[in-house]
């Protein structure tokens, strides 16, 4: 019952390919079911009519000529247009059906589902994407369960061609028939399990192709001789992958004496007796040759694709098992109604929270309670692994904590929705985004919710420090800030912070009331840091900033610095009130700024302090 459900689903697909097109597709299908048995017909009326002329004089058989000739043009016509109908249609029901993947995806509002594993591997099988190695579409799915229909037309007539020359065909030449197509689909389901019980080969064969040839990794596949290596890596894992249904495949040419069987036998005996009524005058010898190539028919519509069903229902139980993961989520276009278009600045609690990575053992936050006031710049340091950048993503709503809560004043963040907080804050994260996009682009993704306003866009440019910049690109703020593009440059890591600095100051100008900043100088050098520190503070209006830094030189400026370690907040105030308590932030201070006086690296490591 559940196979039957699946293939209506593909079916179902069929209503993506859109009216015009899908009738195409449909006519295409039914008229080519019906030339096979047209042809048999079309054979035995021509030699009807050439039997009954005498030698010299075959102008009779000029009609039934016209009418084989027409069959078999048809034939040609149709098999000729069924290409680009089939690439067509399978074109658009793929990406439909990869943009409800991503549109699945997208409606997980946290990142920890992202983050596993088994999502990742449903995502992929779910997209068939023959990037990820897929060969199987819903798309070839859908036009190939259409095709069966067809070929199920071509099967019924041509079974009545046969009973209409005698019923005991049907048993003979039909029913082994049959069989011999169930045997072909439980081949091609072995196949198609051993292809994907090894679908992380693939993955992996994929990952180290894909260094090779992209600029990033090509640096150090370059650098560190990596590339025969990487190669011979990818190729193992294409081995990994392939010689398990190359195994399958040997086996089933091997047992493939079994179709042959049920082919040939029936076929011969069917043939011989057909022939030998012919041979004895019993049947007119037009009669038995439509029987002789409907009979043929009948095995040939069996060369269709099953795989392509497989696959394609495969796709569409990972899809399933995507929403599994993933929850129902609500609708993007309720969330968007549901916020504030011109939020105002408001007092954000940590209250309590407590947070352990999914499958990790490790407490990262724990009973950390923090409040970030209207208008205030608050530093957030640590050591590395203290749990400041998780802080951040959890105030971002991208995990949720596992204890307490975190409130915009007084509503816990949770119950606000994902889209009305995020359009209150500006985040920049340390792995920031450097999208192939122009430069203008690049700052205006700060708030994508508004139409791009160019005059907001220069303005916090110019708030970043970015605008030199900018007057030395070839194509100003059209050129695209990917080498990859056509008349496109790259830039370097502080000159892209700047960038990114600019996008969420672009978002604080457009509504965003809460700035985070996880590290967004640590590529500037010292002066332009302090520049775009003073920037930020200068222009970050009524917003509330929070930054994470290791350069305490630059976070002594903040209104409030907070110490964060084992998992909570254990020093905070003004940088002279803290280095008066003479605390764990006192000897940080003291010591970054000693060893920046002898020209060293301001950052401090675990087992430095005492
Ligand atoms: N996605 C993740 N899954 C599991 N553990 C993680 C994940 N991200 C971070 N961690 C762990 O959480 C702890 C805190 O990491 P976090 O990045 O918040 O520290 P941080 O203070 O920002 O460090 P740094 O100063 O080095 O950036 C670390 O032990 C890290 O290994």
């Amino acid at each position: 019952m559940s196979a039957v459900r699946d293939r209506l689903r593909l079916l179902a697909l069929l209503r993506g390919v859109g009216p015009g097109l899908l009738t195409l597709l449909c006519g295409q299908i039914v008229l080519t079911s019906m030339v096979p048995p047209a042809t048999a017909i079309a054979l035995a009326y021509l030699l009807d009519r050439v039997q009954g002329v005498r030698a010299g004089s075959l102008a009779a058989a000029a009609a039934p000529l016209l009418v084989f000739a027409g069959v078999l043009l048809l034939g040609h016509v149709l098999e000729a247009v069924r290409d680009p109908l089939v690439y067509a249609a399978q074109a658009r029901i793929d990406g439909k059906h990869r943009a409800a993947v991503a549109r699945l995806a997208a409606t997980s509002h946290t990142i920890d589902a992202l983050e596993r594993p088994e999502v990742q591997r449903l995502i992929r099988l779910a997209r068939a994407d023959p990037e990820n190695w897929t060969e199987r579409t819903p798309g070839a799915g859908a036009v190939a369960q259409l095709a069966e229909f067809g070929r199920a037309i071509t099967l019924l007539s041509s079974a009545v061609v046969l009973a209409a020359y005698a019923w005991w065909l049907i048993p003979v030449l039909v029913l082994p028939a049959v069989l011999y197509q169930q045997l072909n689909r439980m081949d091609s389901l072995r196949w198609y399990r051993a292809w994907r019980s090894n679908s992380g080969a693939a993955l992996h064969a994929g990952l180290w192709y894909d260094a090779i040839v992209s600029p990033s990794e090509g640096k150090d596949i370059r650098v560190f001789g990596l590339g025969q290596w990487a190669l011979d890596r990818s190729e193992e894992h294409i081995h990994t992958l392939y010689d398990p249904v190359f195994a399958v495949a040997k086996h089933q040419i091997r047992a493939h004496w079994r179709q042959l069987a049920l082919l040939l036998v029936p076929m011969t005996v069917a043939f011989l007796a057909v022939s030998q009524a012919a041979a004895r005058g019993h049947r007119s010898l037009a009669v038995a040759m439509a029987v002789l190539s409907a009979g043929a028919a009948v095995y040939r519509v069996f060369g269709g694709e099953p795989r392509d069903v497989i696959g394609g229902i495969a796709s569409l139980h990972a899809f399933d098992g995507l929403r599994a993961q993933l929850g129902p989520g609500t609708p993007a276009a309720v969330l968007e109604a549901e916020a504030d278009a011109a939020p105002s600045a408001v007092p954000v609690r940590f209250e309590g929270v407590g947070f352990t990575y999914p499958g990790a053992s490790r407490r990262v936050l724990d009973e950390l309670d923090l409040e970030i006031r209207p208008g205030e710049l608050v530093a957030i340091v640590g050591l590395n692994g203290a749990g400041k950048s998780t802080l951040i993503k959890l105030l971002a709503g991208l995990y949720e904590p596992d204890r307490g809560r975190i409130t915009a004043d007084g509503v816990d963040i949770a119950t606000l929705g994902p889209v009305a907080w995020r359009r209150r804050i500006a985040v920049v994260f340390q792995d920031f985004v450097r999208y192939h996009l122009s430069a203008a682009d690049n700052v205006a993704l700060g708030n994508a919710a508004v139409p791009v306003d160019r005059a907001a866009v220069r303005a916090a440019a110019r708030d970043a420090g970015l605008t030199e910049v900018l007057d030395r690109l070839p194509d100003g703020w059209d050129t695209p800030l990917a080498r990859t593009r056509t008349g496109g440059v790259d830039l370097s890591g502080g000159q892209w912070q700047q960038v990114v600095l600019a996008r969420a100051l672009y978002a604080v100008r457009t509504g965003a009331r809460l700035l985070v900043l996880d590290e967004p100088t640590a590529h500037l050098d010292v002066r332009t840091e302090f520049e775009v520190f003073e920037r930020l503070a200068a222009h970050k209006g009524d917003a509330s900033v929070v930054l994470i830094s290791h350069r305490l030189s630059t976070v002594r400026q903040a209104d409030r610095i907070v110490l964060l370690e084992g998992g909570r907040v254990v020093e905070s105030g003004t940088h002279e009130r803290l280095m008066a308590a003479g605390g764990r932030y006192a000897e940080m201070f003291t010591i970054q700024a000693d060893r920046f006086n002898r020209g060293y690296d301001d950052r401090i490591e675990e087992g430095e302090l005492i």
